[in-house]
């Protein structure tokens, strides 16, 4: 079902800017569609149009089958969540009541409403015990724009609208930002709009990009079918040259990418544990606890005297804390791994279960793997192309 139908739709604005031109297109529901094209092309003007801070000059818009124009405007951005680069938080409020305003407006009780705010606040990774009760200037960066973020949703909106929402932080902390959206859209599931400049973005969270020109979409697809398939000369050199690397963004990590070193648990023996190591052929195992949830590693030592080390394997082991979800991008694992200057990184399951380890061979296997599906994908959307337009 279409969520949101932009049919024809143009603006002008009236200094003579025509700042989109003939918009068509749909988005359907519970779906993640990003709006790239540089500065100027008319995201924000697209994204100001759904929420009626701007009217169309031509063309009508559809919200669950609903023309815009006759819904009144407050209660229209009601429905609607908008998360912005500069958040525009209450500085005189504290966080929790910042991310409870919109229910509060929405006649909810104020417990309630608070009540939601905490729940929010601990979805996007801000613990209301301690992040509650702050102001605004007394977080980072990051987490004002994770506020943005539970504030957005705490109305419940069908439609989220998010314009350059991680533009203002650096890359490292935009980077979890955006993994931290992405596993929180796999919990609520909204239609969402998000705008960037940025293709990388793009093509990281958004289940098709619109790329924008001048006002005008030049291809609606998938990620993998821009990067892959440009549909015209403008996508293919904003998309760049570096199209395999930008491919390692939308190839997930896989079952069989993982290496399975032994693993032991905290209350080993260091003998049991060496034993395994010795079985494998290798120097060093991956630990976990008593509810085998990842703990670590432990070697085999480097000085002969470490292979007299006795004990339990908890008194040896040493924490790693590097992880990945199974289904995370190769991107990811790469930046992961450097980030933790790691020569390792566990790959979990949904449940936190160890599924195996990604190492800097079985990388580089996958990015082969990877660029090798790059080649055949343009090939198969190539034949596809053809047979659609022989029918
Ligand atoms: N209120 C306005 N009056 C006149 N022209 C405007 C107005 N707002 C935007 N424009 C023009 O419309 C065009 C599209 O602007 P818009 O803000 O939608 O672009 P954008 O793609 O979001 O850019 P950026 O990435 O820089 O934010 C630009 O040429 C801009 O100068």
């Amino acid at each position: 079902m279409n969520m949101l139908r932009f049919e024809h739709v143009s603006k002008r604005y009236p200094n003579g800017t025509v700042a989109v031109d003939d918009l068509d297109f749909e988005v359907r529901e519970g779906e993640l569609v990003t709006l790239v094209g540089p500065s100027g092309c008319g995201k924000t003007t697209t994204m100001k149009l759904v929420n009626r801070l701007e009217e169309p000059t031509a063309g009508r818009i559809l919200l669950d089958g609903e023309d815009i124009s006759r819904v009144d405007p407050v209660k229209l951005r009601r429905r609607i969540g908008y998360v912005i680069q500069q958040v525009g938080l209450f500085p005189h409020r504290t966080v929790l009541d910042n991310t409870a305003t919109v229910p509060v407006l929405l006649g909810r009780g104020r417990k309630a409403a608070r009540q939601r705010a905490g729940e929010l606040l601990e979805l996007v990774g801000l613990d209301p015990a301690v992040y509650g009760g702050r102001y605004p200037d007394q977080l980072s960066g990051g987490q004002r724009q994770r506020v943005g973020v539970a504030r957005a949703l705490a109305a419940d909106p069908p439609l989220l609208l998010m314009d350059e929402p991680f533009g203002a932080v650096d890359p490292v902390v935009r980077e979890r930002l955006q993994n931290e959206f992405l596993r929180l859209q796999q919990e609520v599931r909204k239609t969402v709009l998000f705008v960037t400049h940025d293709i990388e973005e793009a093509v990281r969270l958004g289940d098709r990009i619109a790329v924008f020109g001048e006002g005008r979409i030049e291809q609606y697809d998938s990620p993998a079918a821009v990067l892959g398939a440009p549909a015209t000369d403008y996508v293919a050199s904003f998309v760049g040259s570096d199209r395999g690397l930008k491919r390692l963004s939308v190839t997930p990590v896989e079952r069989g990418d993982l290496e399975q070193p032994p693993v032991v648990h905290l209350a080993d023996s260091m003998a049991t544990a060496r034993e395994r190591m010795r079985a494998d052929g290798v120097r060093w195992a991956v630990v976990l606890d008593e509810d085998d949830v990842l703990h670590g590693w432990v070697s085999v030592g480097d000085t002969p005297g470490d292979a007299a080390r006795g004990g339990t394997v908890a008194e040896h082991a040493r924490r790693m804390e590097a992880w990945l979800r199974l289904g995370s991008s190769l991107k990811t694992a790469f930046s992961t791994m450097l980030q933790y200057d790691a020569g390792w990184i566990a790959v979990l399951d949904e449940e936190d279960r160890l599924l195996g380890v990604l190492t800097p061979s079985t990388l580089h296997e996958a990015l082969r793997r990877s660029i090798d599906a790059d080649t055949r994908s343009v090939e198969r959307s190539d034949v596809e192309l053809e047979t659609v337009s022989g029918v």
